[in-house]
């Protein structure tokens, strides 16, 4: 039996073939804003991302991904916490079976619907596998949805996914700018977290947008529609693919705006 978000193999359950979820700096977490210390060092993020670099889109029966080639430096992150060079590999959502949860990171208790994971690799290594397991591996910029105008850019993404509804299904996906889903303003949280599904690696630094994007509650149908399960398989609909907030253990959070 594999990992994933139901009872018997959900977020309570992963400690039991992945230790590191008891670990130290593991994600996401409730991000207290008023904790949070302001660092005037903090850099604005660099993002650099060549529509060209748009590989597919796939439904990993986890949630759906849109993958890159990451094989130069076309798409980037640079400045913000980190330093160096970290390359765009995929973005991801998370989100909720209904518009009162769906989100991984919450803000002072609240959820949003969803949210947007774009996931970059540490070029000082040779690989985003190698990256991954890498204290300084990963860097994820995550950004809420939250329910109002429908998103024109997002939905490009939508149209997809009729042909990538089951688990398995992959399919090309070009010339998409991952940057025209980022909210205007890139005032962000950051603290050192994990990946937030299994294997929960401690490898990644969290940058948390302040600012949401909208989504529209029929697009938020839209992600509902996804299955879980592959075809041929009982259908269970892809809802509630978040893990909740896991203990801070001291760390500090970062902000980089006052
Ligand atoms: N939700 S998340 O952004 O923390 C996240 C990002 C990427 C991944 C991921 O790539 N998982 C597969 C994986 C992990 C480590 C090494 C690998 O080769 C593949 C998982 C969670
Ligand atoms: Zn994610």
């Amino acid at each position: 039996m594999s990992w994933g978000y139901a009872a018997n193999n959900g977020p309570d359950k992963w400690a039991d073939n992945f230790p590191i979820a008891n670990g130290p700096r593991q994600s996401p977490i409730d991000i207290v804003p008023g904790e949070a210390s302001y660092d005037a060092g903090l850099k604005a993020l660099n993002l650099k991302y060549d529509p060209s670099t748009c590989l597919d889109i796939l439904n990993n029966g986890h949630s759906f991904q849109v993958t890159f080639v990451d094989d130069n430096d076309s798409s980037t992150l640079t400045d913000g916490p980190i330093s160096g060079i970290y390359r765009l590999k995929q973005f991801h959502f998370h989100w909720g079976a209904s518009d009162d949860k769906g989100s991984e990171h919450t803000v002072a208790g609240t959820k949003y619907p969803a949210e947007l994971h774009l996931v970059h690799w540490n070029t000082k290594y040779a690989s985003f596998g190698e990256a991954a397991s890498q204290p300084d591996g990963l860097a994820v910029v995550g950004v809420f949805l939250q329910i109002g105008a429908e998103n024109a850019n997002l939905q490009k993404v939508l149209d997809a996914f009729d042909v990538i509804k089951a688990k398995g299904k992959q399919t090309s996906f070009a010339d998409f700018d991952p940057a025209t889903l980022l909210p205007g303003c890139l005032d962000y949280w950051t603290y050192d977290g994990s990946l937030t599904t299994p294997p929960l690696l401690e490898s990644v630094t969290w940058i948390v947008c302040k600012e949401p994007v909208s989504v529209s509650a029929e697009q938020m149908a839209k992600f509902r529609s996804l299955l879980f399960s592959a075809e041929g398989e009982a259908e269970c609909c892809m809802v509630d693919n978040y893990r909740p907030p896991q203990p801070l253990k001291g760390r500090a959070v970062r902000a980089s705006f006052k």
